[in-house]
């Protein structure tokens, strides 16, 4: 196992790219490719959910064969997903929710966390645990950028990753909120692509991405 990089702070993690590509993953041998093939096309870091039986088999071979991408695990829904994402090597954790013994578990394990959040109550229990950047999911069917913009009066100081139905169109309209640093979403890793070991088409996309939103 590589040594283990620096820890980032949640909002670290936000700052690594404009997009934070959502992957699901089922074959361990295809999973330095996609990560390297993401990597090419400018988006070093990878958001690898914990939703298939190979998904630490997969987590640990791109620690080992590509650890200059930053890898989360996503998906992270119980204190037992906590210790085997840590015993992978994940470098930072992402849950759709969070509840009281997830939050102690993460703390145990020194890694940073994008908590998920739907609701204000949400956002202030993160905050109330020390977690500044957060996600939001699932974003679009939540209340979208209109809600974050009304969010962002009384907690100015939460940052987001929204997540959930974005694409490169709509994308634009969350990192124009200045509470957003980078939003979550799968178009980078579409299921035929990854089917098909398609790098040359993830390269592509994450390229697209980058391009399109890395600036204003
Ligand atoms: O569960 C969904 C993922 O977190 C994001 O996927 P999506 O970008 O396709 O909505
Ligand atoms: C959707 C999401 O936030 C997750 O699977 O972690």
């Amino acid at each position: 196992m590589p040594e283990r990089t620096p820890v980032l702070d949640g909002a670290g993690i936000l700052d690594l790219s404009p997009v934070v590509p959502v992957v699901v993953l089922d074959d361990p041998e295809f999973a330095a490719p996609l990560a390297r093939a993401l990597a090419a096309g400018g988006v070093g870091v990878v958001e690898l959910t914990l939703r298939t039986p190979s998904a630490l088999e997969c987590a640990r071979r791109i620690r080992e064969e590509v650890p200059e991408v930053v890898l989360g695990l996503g998906t992270v829904l119980t204190p037992a997903d906590v210790d085997a994402a840590r015993a992978v090597g994940a470098q930072f954790l992402v849950s759709p929710g969070a509840t009281p013994a997830l939050y102690e578990a993460v703390a145990g394990s020194g890694l940073p966390f994008l908590p998920g959040t739907a609701t204000l109550s949400e956002v202030l229990t993160a905050l109330e645990h020390g977690h500044r950047a957060v996600k939001f999911f699932p974003a679009e069917q939540s209340g979208g950028p209109e809600l974050l913009a009304a969010w962002a009066a009384p907690v100015p100081h939460a940052r987001f990753c929204p997540t959930g139905g974005i694409g490169p169109e709509s994308a634009r309209r969350y990192l124009d909120l200045p509470t957003v640093g980078c939003v979550g979403g799968s178009w980078l890793t579409p299921r035929d692509a990854v089917l098909a070991h398609d790098t040359t088409r993830i390269t592509q996309l994450a390229r697209d991405a980058v391009t399109r939103l890395r600036t204003p």
